[in-house]
């Protein structure tokens, strides 16, 4: 696929330029960055654009607040956190299209960078909807999109609006494309891919694609608890689609039919509150208690996951094994990611892993410096892996 990319932008200085980044960045109840990767990874094009006099404009979601406007959704907070990588600052508007943005825009010298406020905060962002598209690209003269991350999604921000303005792939997706492409178009055999996280819903039908691609899929997380459920087994107050019960079950058959040995924990550490250091024990899967609810895999069960990367030429990561960002439930994440470390450091493994979480365990791990490759995407990692196309990529074909 050919898209143009800032190298074809000449003169842009005092041009309008609407940015799509990722900066769906993890957050503490305090408003705090916990992970600024994806926050890093957008620098370089922000600073390019600005150097050049252009006027930058990001547009951004922040969780899925669903068309409503949610206090704890804004991305003002993450303003702030943006100005102190950038060494510039940078403003922010309450809102990404209207009398606000467009005042916001009106007061922007050649080089300043401002912020819009969640895009997800309309509801015409993910509709994709036209008058919203237009309503956005009304603002800018030029269209970059650096957020691959998010080109799995044909939203407003990262697909509509690339059609209806002169549009440039941003140095990290072109870098992300590319890096990607060199480590898994021909990967080695046997490949292993890891899924676990939160996301069950928007992941678990990309399983049934991703069996026929890997030699090994284990199952973690909360995504291990709808196929345990789907088992029969009672997983008490776990997170769990129980309503995808017959897709856990259609993927167990295509790993099977596709020689794909799934992998799932035989045993949890459970709770009773989702706090850090609640009360815990390990259980088998089959014996977890109806009050309590699993957050990480046991010891066996990591031991299971270990000997999988051991036999593994080829790793693909994406989704935390456990609720990490609460001690002690980081233990399963922590332990997976340093053994894949250690082994890519003694040249066994090639270690590629993405996803907004899944980045910020590998770095609470210690392991992020020593994998292959991190890549900020979770979600359109899997997609571009299983060959899909992603919407926010090809919408900048030329
Ligand atoms: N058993 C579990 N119960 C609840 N949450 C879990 C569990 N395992 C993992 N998680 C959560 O999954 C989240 C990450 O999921 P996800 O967003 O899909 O990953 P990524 O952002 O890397 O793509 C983390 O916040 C983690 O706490
Ligand atoms: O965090 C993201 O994806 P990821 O959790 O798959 O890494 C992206 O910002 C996309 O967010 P979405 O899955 O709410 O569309």
């Amino acid at each position: 696929m050919t898209f143009k990319t800032l190298d074809d932008l000449a003169d842009i200085k005092a041009k309008r330029v609407l940015l799509r980044v990722d900066l769906n960045v993890p957050m503490d109840d305090a408003g705090k960055v916990t992970d600024a990767t994806r926050i890093e990874r957008v620098l370089p094009t922000i600073q390019e654009l600005s150097a050049k006099g252009a006027k930058v404009i990001l547009l951004a979601h922040f969780g899925r607040p669903k068309g409503e406007r949610v206090a704890s959704m804004s991305l003002e907070p993450v303003a702030q956190a943006l100005a102190d990588y950038l060494l510039q600052p940078v403003d922010f508007a309450d809102d990404c299209i209207g009398t606000s943005a467009e005042e916001a825009i009106e007061a922007l010298s050649e080089g300043d960078v401002l912020l819009l406020e969640n895009t997800r905060f309309h509801k015409g962002e993910e509709k994709n909807d036209a008058e919203f598209a237009k309503a956005l690209a009304a603002l800018g003269d030029i269209y970059v999109n650096d957020a691959f991350s998010a080109a799995h999604r044909a939203h407003g921000s990262t697909e509509g609006v690339a059609r209806l303005l002169p549009s440039y792939a941003g140095r990290t997706m072109q870098a992300e494309l590319e890096a990607l492409a060199a480590a898994l178009s021909t990967p080695v055999r046997p490949v292993l891919a890891v899924v676990g996280g939160a996301k069950v819903s928007s992941k678990i039908d990309l399983l049934e694609n991703l069996v026929s691609k890997v030699d090994m899929l284990v199952i973690g997380g909360g995504m291990a608890n709808t196929f345990l459920a789907a088992q029969g087994l009672d997983v008490g107050k776990s997170l769990c689609e129980h309503d995808l019960a017959d897709t856990a079950r259609k993927i167990t058959a295509a790993a099977e039919k596709a020689g794909c040995k799934i992998i799932l924990p035989t045993d949890a550490v459970v709770a009773r509150e989702f706090k850090a250091n609640a009360a815990s024990e390990t259980v088998a899967v089959d014996a977890v208690p109806a009050d309590a609810m699993i957050l990480d895999a046991g010891a066996a069960s990591v031991d299971a996951v270990k000997a999988s990367i051991a036999d593994a030429a080829t790793l693909v990561w994406n989704g935390p094994l456990g609720a990490f960002e609460i001690a002690p439930f980081d233990m399963a994440t922590v332990a997976a990611a340093r053994f894949a470390a250690e082994q890519t450091t003694a040249g066994k493994l090639k270690s590629v892993a993405g996803g907004g979480d899944t980045v910020a365990a590998l770095n609470h791990a210690g392991a992020a410096e020593s994998f292959s490759y991190v890549s900020t995407a979770g979600g359109a990692f899997l997609e571009w892996l299983e060959g899909k196309e992603l919407p926010g990529v090809k919408a900048l074909e030329i």
